[in-house]
C-alpha cells in the first residue's frame, strides 16, 4: 500500500497499518457503541495526554451527544519504547469525578502498565463507572487485569506510530498509523 502523508519521513515507516480513513470509520464506529451504552447518562471521557490528542479530538466529535472532556498526563515510558514501570502523574484531572461515569481514552494499551494504574487512581476516587476505549491494544494487554471495553484493533507486538503515537516525539502528526523501521528505534 502507498505510504500517503509521509513522503518526508523517508524509511523510516515500513508499512501503513491503518490509513486516515480506516482510523475515522472506526472512531465512528467505537462512537455507536458509546453513545448506546451511556444513553441518558452524563459522561465525561479523559484523554491520556499526549498521545490521545488525536482520537480524543475526533472521538469527541464523533459522538452526537454532550460530552465533558478533561485530560491527565501521566508518565511511564521516557523516551524509550519500553515501559519504565513506574507511573508519575504529571497532570491531573481538573474535574472531580466523584459520582460521574468516567471513559478513559487512549491511542494504544501496550503492557497494560499506564491504564491499570489509571483506571486503579481514578476508581478510589469514587466514580459512577469507569471504563476505558483505546484504537489500538498490543497482545501483551490482551491479559491485563483491567477489561477494557471498548477496542479499536487488536495489533501485533511492532511499535508503531502517527495518530498521536510517536517515537521520541516525531511522526505523532502523521495522519496514518505505520509500525517504525527497526534501524530507527534499535
Ligand atoms: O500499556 P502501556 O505499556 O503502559 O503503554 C501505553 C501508554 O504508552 C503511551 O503513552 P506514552 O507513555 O508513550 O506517552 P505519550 O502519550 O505522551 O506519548 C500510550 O499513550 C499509553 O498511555
Ligand atoms: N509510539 C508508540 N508508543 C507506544 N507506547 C506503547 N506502545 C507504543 C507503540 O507501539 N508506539
Amino acid at each position: 500500500m502507498a505510504l500517503m502523508d509521509t513522503e518526508y519521513v523517508g524509511d523510516d515507516l515500513v508499512k501503513t497499518l491503518f490509513t486516515h480513513d480506516e482510523i475515522q470509520a472506526k472512531v465512528e464506529e467505537m462512537a455507536r457503541r458509546i453513545e448506546k451504552d451511556y444513553e441518558g447518562e452524563d459522561l465525561l471521557i479523559v484523554g491520556v495526554l499526549r498521545g490521545a490528542v488525536m482520537i480524543m479530538a475526533d472521538l469527541a466529535r464523533a459522538l452526537n451527544r454532550h460530552v465533558e472532556m478533561d485530560w491527565m498526563a501521566v508518565s511511564s515510558y521516557g523516551s524509550g519504547t519500553k515501559s519504565s514501570g513506574v507511573v508519575r502523574i504529571l497532570k491531573d484531572l481538573d474535574t472531580d469525578v466523584t459520582g460521574k461515569h468516567v471513559l478513559v481514552v487512549d491511542e494504544i494499551i501496550d503492557s497494560g502498565l499506564t491504564l491499570t494504574w489509571l483506571t486503579s487512581n481514578l476508581t478510589s476516587r469514587g466514580p459512577a463507572s469507569i471504563e476505558i476505549a483505546t484504537l489500538l491494544r498490543k497482545p501483551e494487554a490482551v491479559s491485563m487485569p483491567v477489561e477494557v471495553k471498548y477496542v479499536g484493533w487488536d495489533i501485533p507486538d511492532e511499535f508503531v506510530v502517527g495518530y498521536g503515537l510517536d517515537f521520541n516525539e516525531k511522526y505523532r502528526n502523521l495522519r496514518d498509523i505505520s509500525a517504525l523501521a527497526p534501524h530507527i528505534y534499535s
